[in-house]
């Protein structure tokens, strides 16, 4: 996957996308080239920039997410220059990018950050909504403001932040899976968590100590120009806090939650009313299954795989990405990804010359850690997006960089139903196929400890609440001490853990 033929000599360093990724590559670029240009291309009217960056222990790492108006990063790095054009088009062997303003730039090397876009389950229909970026999350509140009932679907990290936070309006959240939460949390912290999405929300919030996400530096221009169809950059940590996410009735909470079933038919009123089908009744408790026929009308129905039918205001697609290679893939040889992302080897170099990726856009495809696995996450695109700036850097002046430590171990904090959560290495014993053992320790309502081992070495571990085992842990997964003397040791509360191995 390495560069087949030398650089031209014409051209600048070019960046596409003005997300966390393409932001990050753009600065790392900028320190290495001094002397030299520095081209940011984006769609978005805002870019992203991280701010208060904190490495937290050896691979965890906090920042606060701030999108700024794109003079703000010029005025930084006066080499870097942002044009808010979206690429239409790239013609790899010709070296250059055209952009919807119709201008055509040529480089030397090109980073592509274009990131990616929600995966809905229906496209098209006015009432399944995708969140992605500033403009979506403010059209879904809108929406949910004359919201009396609606449904997500999906159980990744959006739909678990989204039926933690929205009250006063009915929601049918449908999953796939047995548990919920499964690209995080295996059945365990899904029902630890669970106890917390079921009890009423009285507690007050307490702040966390957590990324947190702005828009302060907004352009007021720049709230209107997004909806005109441009691709904004994706949201992150603490999205939702500035957002009001209530609906139209005076209840916290009220979660029904269908298993193990996916979308069969979408149908809008007339033709639910014409198919003469009869939809359900909001279960009154979790527990039950409701028959009862509902009066209401709705806007949309919604047919389940497992033969229910309800009625609600809009649906919430939460069900992952897809890359947003559009513009690049035509007439571009490029190796894609089973996810539809470009394929990158470790010096996060696609398959084309001189054009590298990182972020959402991108799917690793070097042999990973035997602890790390791509995710697409914040941390991620800023890790990716410093390391492939590290790595065009090294490549203009012929030499090569080891892979970045941070590829080394995956790690993710963030908080999901008000608890800190921290993920690390295989935390769901993902491809450990059954030789694996899981040691847990879980105090309901307070936190949920497992660790994942294989051989008696730590591959992962799943840290809900205040536990303050991350350092620990992370150094136990990354040295592959043999611990099979501790047995359960490992977890028990009265043993100070820190003593035995720090
Ligand atoms: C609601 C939500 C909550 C999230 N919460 C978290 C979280 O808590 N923790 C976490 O780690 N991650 C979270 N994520 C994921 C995280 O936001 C993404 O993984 C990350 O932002 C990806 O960064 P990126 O730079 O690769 O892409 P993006 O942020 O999507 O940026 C892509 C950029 O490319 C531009 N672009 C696109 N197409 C073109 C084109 N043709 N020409 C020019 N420019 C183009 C866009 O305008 C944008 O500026 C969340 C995502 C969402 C949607
Ligand atoms: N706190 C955090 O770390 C957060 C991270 N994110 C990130 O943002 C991105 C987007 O989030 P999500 O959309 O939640 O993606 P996701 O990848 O986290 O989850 C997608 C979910 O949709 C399900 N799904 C896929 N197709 C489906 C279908 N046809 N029918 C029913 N279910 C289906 C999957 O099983 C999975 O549960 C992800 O990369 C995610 O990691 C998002 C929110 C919070």
């Amino acid at each position: 996957m390495e560069a087949e033929h030398p650089p031209p000599a014409a051209g600048q360093l070019v960046v596409v996308g003005g997300g966390i990724a393409g932001v990050t590559c753009a600065e790392q670029l900028a320190i290495h080239f001094p002397s030299e240009d520095i081209l940011l291309i984006t769609a978005s009217p805002v870019i992203k920039a991280v701010t208060n960056f904190k490495q937290v222990s050896k691979v965890l790492e906090e920042f606060d997410v701030e999108e700024q108006p794109s003079t703000l990063l010029e005025n930084r790095f006066p080499n870097i220059k942002v044009i808010e054009s979206g690429v239409k088009q790239l013609k790899s062997e010709e070296h250059c990018v055209l952009t919807e303003d119709g201008n055509q730039h040529l480089y030397k090397k090109l980073c592509l950050c274009a990131g990616a876009k929600p995966k809905l389950i229906c496209e098209g229909n006015p009432y399944v909504l995708g969140i992605r970026d500033t403009d979506s999350a403010q059209e879904f509140q809108k929406q949910l403001t004359k919201a009396k009932r609606i449904m997500i679907i999906g159980n990744g990290g959006i739909a678990l932040e989204l039926v933690y936070e929205i009250e006063g309006c009915e929601v049918i959240w449908v999953i796939k899976d047995k548990a919920i939460g499964n690209t995080f949390f295996d059945a365990g912290a899904a029902e630890f968590l669970t106890s917390k999405l079921i009890a009423e929300k009285s507690e007050a919030k307490i702040a966390q100590k957590r990324t947190r996400y702005t828009t302060e530096g907004r352009k007021k221009e720049a709230q209107t120009k997004g909806s005109a169809g441009n691709i904004g950059s994706a949201l992150g940590p603490d999205w939702h806090e500035g957002l009001n996410l209530k609906g139209t009735k005076e209840f916290s909470h009220k979660i029904h939650i269908e298993t193990m079933c996916e979308v069969k038919k979408i149908y809008l009123q007339e033709e639910f009313r014409i198919s003469k089908k009869k939809s359900l009744t909001f279960p009154r408790d979790h527990h039950n299954q409701s028959v009862t026929a509902d009066k209401e009308i709705w806007p949309v129905y919604v047919e389940l795989t497992n033969g229910k039918i309800y009625g609600c205001d809009f649906i919430v697609s939460a069900t992952g990405v897809t890359p947003n290679t559009g513009p690049f893939l035509c007439g571009n040889n490029f190796d894609v990804g089973e996810d539809g992302g470009l394929k990158v080897n470790d010096h996060m170099h696609t398959s084309l010359p001189d054009i590298y990726a990182a972020g959402d856009i991108c799917t690793a495809s070097w042999e990973p850690s035997p602890v790390w696995q791509q995710m697409r996450l914040w941390t991620q695109a800023r890790q990716m997006g410093w390391y492939a700036a590290k790595c065009m850097a090294a490549a203009s002046v012929g030499e090569s960089v080891d892979m970045d430590f941070s590829f080394e171990l995956f790690a993710h904090v963030t908080k999901f139903f008000n608890f800190k959560v921290v993920l690390l290495g295989k935390y769901n014993a993902q491809g450990l196929g059954s030789d694996h053992e899981l040691i847990l320790r879980c105090t309901k309502g307070q936190e949920y400890v497992k660790a994942v081992l294989q051989n008696g070495r730590m591959m992962g571990a799943v840290l809900i609440g205040e536990t303050d085992l991350e350092e620990t842990f992370e150094n136990l997964i990354l040295n592959q001490m043999n611990l099979s003397a501790y047995g359960e040791d490992l977890l028990d509360p009265n043993i100070d853990i820190e003593d035995y191995f720090d």
